[in-house]
């Protein structure tokens, strides 16, 4: 059975229709990375999944439960973007106060180990830095030993050696079978920690592979030269080209058949190409294509 299946759903708020028909389905034991631009979706859906927020149309399960009954049943844990810590207790104190409330929690001491708290038991919450902050807050989302944890831009703030140490952290607890859904704009996060990138623009399903898939799935390379005040319009019917971006002067063509392309560029008599620029499309080029055009 599916960890996580959202089959057609949307919401809406008011006018704004924040997430559009997204159908996927997610497998036990996968840590999927939930990637998409500002306003795309994200935490609406992981808020949807821990039934915070109600579906307008479609519905969700996990394990075969709706969110309620999963979250009554501790599976899920969370780290959502505005989670605050209680300023006077400590560290130890904050997670023994989080495990009464699951059915079968972590044992402390592991909790600690995975948080990478062990020297920061009798720390209190209002002293800690901000990257410290983040590991107690996700010390709490796995104190339940959930089977789904679900991680809202979890590394937002933190600085790059608190991001290896969260990431080495959130690796180790899905190391145990566990099912991890995480919501990040950064491509790197997504490439480097997840099994499957799941892209969403605009609340639609915009690409959903390995990062691998994704970068293939848009045109395995990218053609860049300078445009500078030339007309723009045709390159999109160059021979392989399945995108084209124009800023600062610079044109970037997303092909899937770089030697047509350029050669087509060069015989397009009109055009002065200079600076020409030939590299495999990385996730980022990806992820800008698909997100332009759905
Ligand atoms: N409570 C709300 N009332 C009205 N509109 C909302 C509400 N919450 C979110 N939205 C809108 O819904 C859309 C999706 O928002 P959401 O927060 O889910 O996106 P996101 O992908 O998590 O964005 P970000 O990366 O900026 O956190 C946005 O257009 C947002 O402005």
């Amino acid at each position: 059975m599916n960890a996580i299946v959202f089959d057609q759903v949307s919401k809406r708020y008011g006018d704004v229709l924040a997430v559009d028909d997204l159908s996927l389905a997610i497998e036990p034991g996968k840590t999927v990375a939930l990637l998409g631009p500002n306003g795309a979706g994200k935490s609406t859906s992981i808020n949807m999944l821990l039934g915070l927020l109600r579906p307008t149309g479609g519905t969700i399960t996990i394990h075969g439960r709706t969110p309620d009954q999963a979250v009554r049943a501790g599976e899920m844990g969370a780290m959502l973007q505005n989670g605050a810590l209680i300023p006077e207790l400590s560290v130890k104190e904050l997670i023994d106060l989080v495990r009464r409330l699951y059915p079968n929690p972590m044992p402390l001491e592991e909790i600690l180990k995975l948080a990478d708290l062990s020297d920061l038991v009798k720390r209190r919450a209002n002293k800690l830095s901000g990257g410290q902050s983040q590991r107690v807050r996700f010390a709490l989302a796995i104190a339940g030993a959930p089977k789904i944890l679900l991680l809202d831009e979890p590394t937002a703030a933190m600085d790059v050696e608190s991001r290896l140490r969260f990431w080495a952290s959130m690796h180790d607890y899905a190391a145990g079978g566990r099912t991890v859904l995480f919501a990040t704009h950064y491509l790197e996060e997504a490439d480097e920690h997840s099994d499957r990138v799941i892209v969403i623009a605009r609340g639609r399903l915009a690409a959903d592979g390995t990062a691998a898939e994704i970068k293939a799935g848009v045109g395995g390379q990218v053609v860049r030269f300078t445009l500078g005040e030339q007309p723009a319009a045709g390159l999109d019917r160059l021979p392989g080209v399945t995108a084209v971006e124009v800023a600062a002067g610079r044109a970037t063509l997303h092909t899937s058949d770089a030697d047509a392309t350029v050669a087509a560029l060069f015989r397009a008599t009109t055009l002065d190409v200079r600076g020409l620029q030939l590299t495999g499309a990385d996730l980022e080029d990806a992820f800008l294509a698909l997100t332009r055009e759905s």
